[in-house]
């Protein structure tokens, strides 16, 4: 079972400007959670937050349970450095790292790992490709590949479907909701309300601050959109850090 999350008064951003707001809010162990919001909302933030590559300005993310340290991240594909020269089989590879070390020769077993992670992913014939060469969908890919293998409990996806085709994201969507059935906790962030609706039972509503949390029907109204899209529209990027909701 993938650990629980509680967001206490959580305040995170840059220089001193807030990109979430006192943020209030929990997430179940093994749950399958879509963050959304208009763009600038704060959904890459808070995955960072999550990822502890950002720390809080104010307030805390309690990750609670079983592993709550084997955490798998997925940025954006745009914050990935694909001029790196590695194959698809060495970024998959890299899945393994926590498992065998850095820099230990895989044994025969670990090498079927990799192979299976590329079978199941579609990209079987792949491996000596450099990953410079491939098409976004194929980047995609590989990027699962090596998340089937960090075998972590929280996996934090950022716009994992973003400029990939159907056939892709459909494929990508039947591992994640695999993962589902594991009893990881998942957090993705999206923008298709759709695909949210379909594949995301819960949802986080973000617009700097939580908008809603809850089951992605009773999240995703129009009422709450229009009230994200509004708090949005009228945030100041250059705010300071408030001291609202900071214990006296
Ligand atoms: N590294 C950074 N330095 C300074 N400001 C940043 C940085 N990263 C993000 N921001 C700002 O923080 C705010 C929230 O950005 P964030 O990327 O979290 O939004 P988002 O909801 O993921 O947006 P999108 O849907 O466009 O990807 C934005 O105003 C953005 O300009």
């Amino acid at each position: 079972m993938g650990p629980s999350l509680t967001f206490e008064n959580l305040t995170l951003g840059y220089d001193r400007h807030p990109a979430v707001h006192h943020l209030n809010a929990t997430i179940d162990a093994g749950s399958l959670t879509a963050v959304t919001g208009p763009n600038g909302a704060g959904k890459s933030t808070l995955l960072k937050g999550i990822a502890r590559s950002l720390a809080p300005y104010e307030g805390k993310i309690s990750v609670c349970g079983q592993g709550h340290n084997r955490i798998a991240y997925l940025p954006q594909q745009s914050d990935i450095d694909r001029s790196f020269p590695v194959t698809v089989w060495d970024m998959v590879a890299m899945g393994l790292w926590r498992r065998v070390g850095a820099f230990r020769r895989l044994k025969n077993m670990d090498k079927h790992r990799v192979e299976g992670a590329l079978n199941a992913v579609g990209l079987a014939g792949f491996e000596k490709r450099s990953i410079g060469s491939l098409s976004g969908g194929q980047m995609q890919r590989t990027l699962f590949a090596r998340l089937l293998l960090q075998d972590a409990s929280l996996i934090l996806l950022d716009e994992p479907f973003a400029a990939i085709d159907e056939k892709t994201a459909a494929d990508l969507l039947r591992l994640i909701a695999r993962w589902h059935g594991e009893k990881r906790t998942i957090i993705a962030v999206l923008h298709d309300f759709d695909q949210v609706r379909e594949h995301f039972p819960q949802t986080i509503l973000l617009s700097r601050e939580l908008v809603a949390n809850g089951p992605s029907a009773d999240v995703l109204t129009e009422r709450n959109l229009t009230r994200a899209r509004q708090l949005c529209e009228a945030f100041d990027e250059h705010a300071g850090i408030c001291t609202r909701g900071r214990a006296a």
